[in-house]
């Protein structure tokens, strides 16, 4: 049982955490669409109320270095569990590097799969080295180890990432990466990649936001359907000269072909490894690949295949059954706690964030623990630069009932916007993100004090604070030659707020801005402001009461 907090009573009404997605702090003001959105209610806040800056990134949050940027994943996972964990990257860059990959059972039967068979092994995954999904080093490693252990054949099915990475670098990995299979396609083996498309366009959905996605995927990838190619390098220059002024990550689906056959469909016999580590937008095709009774759409023909992810997307539902590197073991997360100790806890964002404050929230888990409700607005589907406020009006509206219900001691939930449209690179849009959101909270902070209760205004990594690429030696915005600035579509490597909305103890509390501050500090300092002692095992609370 998580003990009373003896320095501190606890708040009379709600505590409530509030992740603004993709707002860090802008180090440069020009970029910044933070800085440029006119936000009176953050302005406020930021000059009234306690507040400290959070690190979100690196090893702050389970990544292999500090060069890493932080992503939703980690961020959640760090904010829920209120510990740290080594995350998918640092685990899957470990496997390899000690080769413990090769001798897991998975791996093996991978390869043993493939041989039975017609001796085909299929790679699928994001196609970058951005680190948040995925990372090409590991698919490298994976294309050398099958040829080293006998497979004939490798097919590569490639999603464009531009995300993660700059906008518009996908040839930056294709060519190298089509340069290093020729260079490996000797005696007797033969690896390419043999499909594509952009991340945003096919198979990498999550949340069930857009099904047609993945079946899109599913038509590239395993029957082949799709515009031709005679390889990657040739269908991206093809692709942007089709579709002028498209980022990689909205580019249609391809597919290599040789003498108008598809090199690649994948057939019965045939292995198929997904090897995105993060779990959000493997899900959803790792189920049509392993699902008997699948109906989300039809699939055409179902290639009886050896599959395994990377990891293991989702605990509870076992999801895929084999996998090749164990995820991380995130226990005692501040929802099983707090669920423990008898607090109902209401979760809140929309279908693009919503696994975020919930499955990452609580650990990677699908399932609730007991007192906890879940609410999901459904997303648009529509590219967010055309409606940049997204749901925000909608999750304040369900955050505002929740809390005048009375019911919940602890609230959380996620505004998409500055992440979402961050993404799309677009800072016209994204200052009006920011703004979408300091609206909401200018509705939603009022509720609380009333309820007698407490905020936490924070965000789980940058995005919106950085809108254009920086030169990586003068650290300002970089020019395309035409002068205008280089559109920025990734997260930041920047700090983010952490607020403490506090008009109900009479300024009793503060936060404390410690040298490790980061966002694993949070579920401490929640139990705190709920008057409960942290769980020995999460990191220390930055509340400080006078
Ligand atoms: O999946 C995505 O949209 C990006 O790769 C990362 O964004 P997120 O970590 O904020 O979800
Ligand atoms: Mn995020
Ligand atoms: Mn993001």
């Amino acid at each position: 049982m998580l003990q009373k907090f003896s320095a501190f009573p606890g708040v009379p009404g709600p505590v409530v955490v509030i992740v603004m997605d993709g707002y860090g702090i802008p180090k440069l003001e020009v970029g910044s669409a933070i800085a440029a959105a006119n936000k009176p209610t953050l302005d406020r806040l930021f000059a009234e109320c306690s507040h400290i800056s959070l690190r979100a990134h690196g090893t702050a949050v389970g990544m292999p270095s500090d060069d890493d940027m932080g992503n939703s994943e980690v961020g959640h996972n760090a904010i829920g569990a209120g510990q740290v964990y080594s995350q998918g990257a640092a685990l899957v860059a470990n496997a390899i590097a000690d080769g413990s990959i090769w001798q897991g059972e998975a791996w093996q039967q991978i390869v043993a799969g493939a041989k039975a068979g017609r001796g085909v092994v299929h790679f699928m995954g994001l196609f970058s080295d951005g680190n948040v999904h995925s990372h090409i080093d590991h698919l490298k490693a994976m294309v050398a180890q099958a040829k080293l252990e006998g497979v004939k054949t490798v097919r590569i099915h490639a999603m464009l990432d531009g995300r993660d990475v700059p906008e518009t670098s996908a040839l930056d990995y294709v060519v190298p990466f089509e340069a290093f299979l020729a260079e490996l396609s000797t005696d007797g083996f033969d690896a390419r990649i043999a499909s594509g498309g952009g991340r945003q366009n096919i198979t990498m959905d999550r949340y069930d936001a857009n099904w047609p996605m993945v079946e899109k995927g599913w038509k590239t990838h395993v029957l082949g359907q799709g515009p031709q190619f005679a390889n990657a390098t040739a269908a991206v220059n093809g692709l942007r000269a089709s579709y002028p002024g498209t980022i990689d990550q909205d580019l249609p689906e391809f597919v290599i072909a040789e003498n108008g056959q598809p090199i690649g469909t994948i057939e019965d016999g045939d292995s198929v490894v997904f090897y995105n580590f993060r779990g959000d937008r493997a899900i959803e095709i790792t189920r049509a690949f392993v699902e008997q009774a699948f109906s989300r759409f039809d699939r055409v023909r179902t290639p009886k295949v050896t599959y395994a992810g990377m990891l293991q997307y989702d605990g509870d539902l076992k999801l895929p059954e084999r996998f090749l590197v164990t995820p991380p073991a995130i226990r005692d997360t501040s929802g099983e706690w707090f669920s423990q100790a008898g607090l109902a806890q209401f979760a809140c964002s929309e279908t693009q964030k919503f696994g975020h404050v919930t499955y990452f929230w609580n650990g990677n888990r699908s399932n609730k623990f007991e007192g906890e409700t879940w609410q999901e607005v459904p997303s648009d589907v529509v590219p967010f630069e055309q409606r940049p406020w997204m749901k925000s009006a909608e999750i304040a509206d369900a955050m505002i009932a929740a809390i005048q219900s009375g019911q919940y001691k602890l609230l959380r939930c996620n505004f998409a916007n500055g992440d979402m449209v961050g993404h799309t690179g677009n800072f016209r849009a994204a200052t009006m993100a920011v703004e979408a959101v300091d609206l909401a909270l200018a509705r939603l902070l009022p509720v609380i004090e009333a309820a007698g209760g407490v905020a936490l205004i924070t965000a789980d990594h940058g995005n919106a604070d950085e809108m254009y690429e920086l030169d990586k030696k003068t650290k300002q915005p970089s020019l395309n030659k035409d002068g205008s600035y280089k559109a920025k579509t990734a997260h930041t490597l920047n700090p983010v707020p952490l607020i403490l909305f506090d008009k109900v103890t009479g300024g009793k509390l503060a936060l404390n801005q410690t040298p490790t501050a980061g966002l694993s500090n949070i579920a401490a300092t929640v139990a705190n402001l709920a008057g409960l002692e942290k769980h020995a095992k999460w990191d220390e609370s930055l509340l400080q009461v006078k």
